[in-house]
């Protein structure tokens, strides 16, 4: 599966890739301050998506089982950080349209990745400021945490840096209308 997916990633051409904070609009402008990814959310009509998210699926089924999180589905998106790409330092679950979020997941696509290229993801305490983890996003590695506990940052990179970001999500819907995943 992770051969598939790095295939996958690394032959997406630019074109079907969305670029973090490009566009006229003064948020979008902004937001290229603060994350500098190029991003395409998975499909489940893709074989290989498909694959990688059968599999998420039966980790949803196994935490809710184990944890109770009552977790209830599931979104992602490849990202691709170029050189000197980053993101700062962030909470995955801030504003409305993203409050369902409660657990992220990023499984890193790089082989061969040394620390000289940097591009490591810092997990910080719920202060924001005691530092709990630094993960290098080597080929195969799955990081996985809370994402209203967890502020976190991906430092820049110097080389082109290869991952699937995701977050199961509860049901928040009101009314019987669910919101569906992006
Ligand atoms: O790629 C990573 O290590 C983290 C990415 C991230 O924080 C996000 O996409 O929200
Ligand atoms: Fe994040």
């Amino acid at each position: 599966m992770l051969d598939a997916l790095f295939i996958r990633i690394t032959q997406l051409p630019d074109a079907a890739l969305s670029r973090a904070g490009i566009g006229r609009e003064q948020a979008h402008q902004l937001n290229r301050f603060v994350r500098q990814d190029d991003t395409r959310w998975l499909e489940p009509g893709n074989a290989v998506d498909a694959g990688f998210l059968d599999w998420i699926e039966a980790i949803r089924l196994g935490l809710n089982q184990r944890l109770f999180l009552g977790l209830f589905d599931y979104e992602a998106h490849y990202a691709r950080y170029q050189p000197g790409a980053f993101y700062k330092k962030h909470l995955d679950a801030f504003d409305t349209a993203s409050r369902n979020r409660v657990l992220s997941t990023v499984l890193y696509l790089n082989p061969n990745w040394p620390a000289s290229n940097g591009g490591e993801l810092l997990l910080y305490a719920s202060d924001g400021e005691a530092l709990l983890e630094r993960v290098l996003p080597g080929f195969g590695r799955l990081a996985i945490f809370l994402s209203e506990r967890f502020p976190h940052e991906v430092l820049p990179t110097r080389a082109t840096r290869f991952s699937i970001a995701g977050w199961f999500r509860v049901n928040t819907s009101l009314q019987g209308a669910i919101d569906p995943a992006r």
